[in-house]
């Protein structure tokens, strides 16, 4: 597990056994700016990889009415999110087994906004988060596109979140627009940039220059890189034959490129010192008091 170093370090450190918070699963939130830039086959063909890492990974649509992670598997949920909420069942009863041990949740239709929900049903959603939240290394929240006060929430209250952006001007320009609202609202969230679809060695490095330009001269912030995928045609025929692009041929060109930067991301998260953020809320707390901030 990627907590075990820290944790053990810690442990050898304060002699303490850890609370149930910090063994929280690490949660990343996956945004964009624009629509149909890759987010989704990103973020699922991402937790396959780290599965595939031997990490315990659930991925879970919340791109409710507009979600594709259940098209993009070819796997068809009894329940979903929004079945979850409305029938009041059991958070295990919505968890779905995808390739490669991935556990994922659907998002399901429905609620035209998940987050606009009641203070009863969302504290129902958090309890059932709850249940989970330990059982797994990683949860993987794949967000619709834009930049909503609800997604802002969830972003902010992930451990880190990455904005997939394509190498169009378009999709460059409301890439930024979402980090520019997320970073004027909450200076210390974790953003790290994915560049999809590239066609030249050094693009996403130019992609990644210019955005860092705008970002670090008006809002004075770092955006990482986490990595670039090709623009590559199995991913279109991988979405036409609903299959993951890694299940289907872990030996093109994007499933190469998605093992290393998979692998790469690892090796950075083992190198993070992961005990020093223990002091800090962990996610399901964070987002309990940036809702009830919100109803308030
Ligand atoms: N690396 C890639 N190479 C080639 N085509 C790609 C690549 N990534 C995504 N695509 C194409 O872009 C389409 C949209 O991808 P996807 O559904 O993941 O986008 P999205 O950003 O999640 O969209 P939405 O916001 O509408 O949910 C895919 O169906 C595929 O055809």
């Amino acid at each position: 597990m990627v907590k075990d170093q820290a944790y053990e370090l810690r442990k050898q450190i304060t002699q303490e056994e850890p609370s149930a918070e910090e063994n929280q699963a690490h949660t990343i939130a996956v945004f964009s700016g624009k629509g149909g830039v890759g987010k989704s086959s990103f973020a699922l063909n991402f937790s396959i990889c780290l599965s595939k890492q031997g990490k315990k990974v659930l991925i879970f649509d919340l791109d409710i009415g507009m979600g594709n992670i259940d098209i993009l598997l070819g796997m068809y949920p009894k329940y979903t999110l929004s079945s979850m909420l409305d029938e009041r069942l059991e958070i295990e009863d919505i968890i779905e087994q995808g390739p490669s041990n991935l556990s994922y949740i659907a998002a399901g239709t429905g609620l035209s906004d998940f987050f606009h929900l009641n203070v009863e049903r969302f504290d129902y959603f958090l309890e059932q988060l709850e249940l989970v939240a330990n059982t797994y290394d990683y949860i993987i929240f794949d967000l619709g596109a834009g930049m909503s006060e609800e997604h802002m929430a969830f972003i902010s209250a992930a451990d880190e979140c990455f904005v997939v952006t394509t190498t169009e001007p378009t999709s460059i320009t409301d890439a930024y627009a979402a980090i520019k609202h997320l970073v004027i609202e909450r200076p210390n969230v974790n953003i790290s940039l994915m560049v999809n679809r590239v066609t030249g060695s050094n693009e996403s490095i130019l992609v990644y220059n210019r955005l860092q330009a705008a970002v670090r001269n008006f809002l004075s912030y770092e955006l990482k890189l986490l990595g670039s995928l090709p623009d590559d045609s199995s991913v279109i025929k991988a979405v036409k034959e609903q299959t993951p692009y890694y299940v289907m041929d872990n030996r093109s060109r994007v499933s190469k490129m998605m093992a290393k930067l998979v692998l790469d991301y690892l090796k950075t998260m083992n190198e993070t010192p992961q005990f020093e953020s223990h002091n800090e809320l962990k996610f399901i707390s964070k987002l309990k008091s940036l809702f009830n901030r919100k109803v308030d």
